[in-house]
């Protein structure tokens, strides 16, 4: 049995221990290729907006409100060669505007399991480092309605929410007023794996008009020709070119994303110009290791969860100036630092709400398909 091909698992009692009586509901399996044909930015940023929104209301205060519950995401370790993440989150009265409707609200309860191994991408053939699956269960009775793949969830997930970042945080621009007048703007890419190569399409699909060049970084070169050939394909109108190290990268840059597994800052605070935008997503052995501890000191940082700031961020907790969802539903007004060069930075972790939030909009789909 090909159990890639099947688009319903039935779970089958066994009848000589009678254990499990699941003969009557089918448990939905969505496929990679599936998930693929299922995503558009649109869709996406929305659906991430909604779950920044829920990641920030933790305290249940009405039926209506968007609300989350989560633990800290727990990390086992296979020597030194990699790690498998577990990422159980319950988002509840979320919508998914685009995708059905503002009037139906959404319950999830999911669990993502998601390893890492950074050593994939020397394989050959090379597999993604960041592979994932998402559990979906029924918030009303606990029971697995869906295993959906996740790997390419989590990397369009990731750059989703660094596109509201974006939106939101970057003040130097009001993005979501944009009149369709080119903004001359430049994206600076620094790591061009899976992340790197996901955000630069995010950024460029999802704020055409804005950036007139992109600045590609990448530690081994063959990389960022490879990213620089697909962008030249898809945006000829666009100004690709490859940086001959992350400072240059970063250097004259509007809006960076760092992208690497480094644990080394990549650049500092004077290597910006002012009004800069970051959102750094690596992890090295840290998630803050990209930034320099001057970007973190004299920037307005914000973060996707508090919960990930106790257990995960500690070195740059005092820095944090809210959560992105905070700003999103108008609860904070974005911080300002004073006599600084303006620049804001999304601290980017993940999060289990948004895996299952990204689950269900692609269950939601799949299902009316
Ligand atoms: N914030 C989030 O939600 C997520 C974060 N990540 C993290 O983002 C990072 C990138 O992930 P992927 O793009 O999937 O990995 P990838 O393996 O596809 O790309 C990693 C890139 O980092 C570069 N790199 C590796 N070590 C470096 C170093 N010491 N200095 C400079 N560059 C270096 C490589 O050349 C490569 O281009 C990882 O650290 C990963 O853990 C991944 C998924 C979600
Ligand atoms: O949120 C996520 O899925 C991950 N963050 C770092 C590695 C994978």
């Amino acid at each position: 049995m090909n159990i890639q091909d099947q688009k319903h698992l039935n779970l089958q009692s066994d009848k000589s221990t009678g254990s499990l009586s699941n003969q009557d509901d089918d448990v939905t399996f969505i496929k990679e290729s599936s998930v693929k044909n299922l995503l558009n930015w649109t869709d996406c940023v929305d659906a991430m907006e909604s779950a920044l929104v829920a990641i920030s209301n933790t305290s249940q205060k009405s039926d209506s409100e968007p609300f989350s519950s989560q633990t800290p995401r727990t990390f086992t370790f296979a020597g030194n060669k990699g790690v498998l993440l577990t990422m159980p989150g319950y988002a509840s009265n979320y919508t998914l505007n685009s995708v059905t409707g503002s009037d139906k609200k959404h319950s999830t309860l999911s669990c993502k399991l998601v390893t890492s191994f950074s050593g994939n991408s020397q394989l050959n053939p090379a597999i993604p480092g960041i592979l994932g699956t998402i559990l979906l269960f029924n918030s009303d009775t606990g029971k697995l309605k869906a295993i959906v793949d996740g790997t390419e969830i989590t990397a369009w997930r990731t750059a989703a929410v660094s596109v509201v970042a974006t939106k939101y945080l970057y003040c130097d621009m009001n993005l979501k007023n944009l009149d369709g007048n080119i903004v001359g703007k430049e994206l600076a890419i620094v790591g061009c794996g899976t992340q790197g190569r996901i955000h630069a399409l995010a950024m460029l699909n999802y704020f055409p008009n804005v950036f007139i060049k992109v600045k590609l970084w990448n530690r081994s070169l063959n990389r960022a020709e490879k990213l620089k050939k697909e962008l030249n394909a898809l945006f000829p109108e666009i100004i690709i070119v490859i940086a001959d190290s992350s400072i240059l990268c970063v250097a004259g840059a509007d809006c960076v994303v760092t992208a690497t597994n480094s644990s080394q800052p990549l650049f500092e605070l004077k290597d910006l110009k002012e009004n800069v935008h970051i959102n750094a997503i690596g992890a090295g052995t840290n998630h803050h290791s990209e930034l320099a501890m001057d970007i973190y000191q004299s920037s307005s940082v914000y973060i996707e969860s508090y919960i990930g700031l106790e257990t995960e961020l500690k070195g740059i907790k005092e820095y944090v100036n809210g959560e992105v969802g905070e700003i999103v539903a108008g609860k904070k007004f974005l911080h300002k630092i004073e006599n600084s060069k303006n620049v804001t930075v999304f601290q980017s972790m993940g999060n289990a709400i948004e895996d299952g939030v990204m689950a269900n909009m692609i269950y939601q789909k799949f299902m009316k398909n």
